[in-house]
């Protein structure tokens, strides 16, 4: 898959305001279309490094940029245009628990409408459509009219899979989307993520805990540690061993540029 960059870091580093280091230095490039995993120790800095590429939060010094354009000044307009093609993920989903799923997943439209529309919920007949599909595309056709909060973790957040994917996202974030979900969930979740990217081309990028989950389903993976890049390995070549010291307190690693 060696295609141009979607995204790219620059000696990216981000301290946050109270001092602590985030990222340091960070320089990689994530073609378009990856399914990119990172993995690193908790307080890493990998929900760090995510949120800087959709400007949830801002890097100190370096430049990153998405599809061939540097974010890092983007305002108003622009960034709301920036937001628009990449949905993201949480662990908690995100949903407004009192609203309709079909109300939740065309959220994900909203970035293309004025805000009094959106406000009074004036979506499109093709947007509805879409938003049918997209919940049938994640097994939930059937939950359409259900409030969010009466479904189980895992179809909250398959439906909020189908909400970035209302997006046409060029990116996908998801932040530990699994970290509060049992192990079958877990597939079906995964599985939907991956579809994203295989049959879109979307570029997906999550940060997990589960160094079996990560080896399954990523095309590479990149380890953090201290808000470093320790490691950066295409899937082929990846260890358990490696992965194990990335997990370890001590320093480590292998680093190689990969041309995935
Ligand atoms: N808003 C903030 N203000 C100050 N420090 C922060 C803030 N957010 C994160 N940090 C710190 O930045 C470092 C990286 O945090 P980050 O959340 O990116 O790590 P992580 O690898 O995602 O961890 P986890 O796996 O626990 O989510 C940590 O030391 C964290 O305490």
């Amino acid at each position: 898959m060696t295609e141009k960059p979607i995204i790219e870091f620059q000696h990216v580093s981000k301290t946050y305001q109270n001092g602590t280091i985030g990222l340091k230095d960070i320089n990689l490039s994530i073609p378009q279309g990856q399914f990119l995993v990172v993995v690193g120790l908790s307080g890493a800095g990998k929900s760090t490094l995510m949120r800087t590429i959709n400007r949830m939060h801002d890097i100190s010094t370096g430049n990153i940029f998405v599809d061939g354009e540097s974010i890092v000044h983007l305002e108003g307009k622009e960034l709301r245009r920036l937001r628009r093609s990449i949905g993201m993920i949480f662990q908690n989903f995100n949903l407004v628990k009192r609203s309709s799923v079909q109300r939740n997943v065309l959220s994900g439209r909203v970035g293309y409408y004025s805000t009094w529309k959106s406000t009074l919920g004036l979506f499109s007949k093709e947007d509805k459509q879409k938003a049918i599909e997209a919940l049938q595309r994640v097994g939930l056709g059937e939950k359409l009219y259900s409030r969010a909060d009466e479904l189980s973790g895992g179809q909250q957040q398959r439906v909020a899979i189908a909400r970035a994917f209302m997006q046409d996202p060029k990116i996908v974030l998801a932040d530990e989307p699994i970290a509060s979900l049992d192990p079958l969930t877990t597939e079906s979740v995964m599985d939907d993520l991956k579809r994203l990217n295989e049959e879109f081309h979307i570029t997906v990028i999550v940060n997990l805990h589960s160094v079996s989950l990560a080896r399954r389903f990523g095309d590479r993976i990149i380890g953090l540690r201290g808000g470093e890049l320790v490691y950066d390995e295409p899937i082929s070549k990846v260890t358990e061993k490696d992965l194990e010291a990335i997990y370890q307190p001590v320093s480590i690693v292998k680093k190689s540029e990969v041309q995935a």
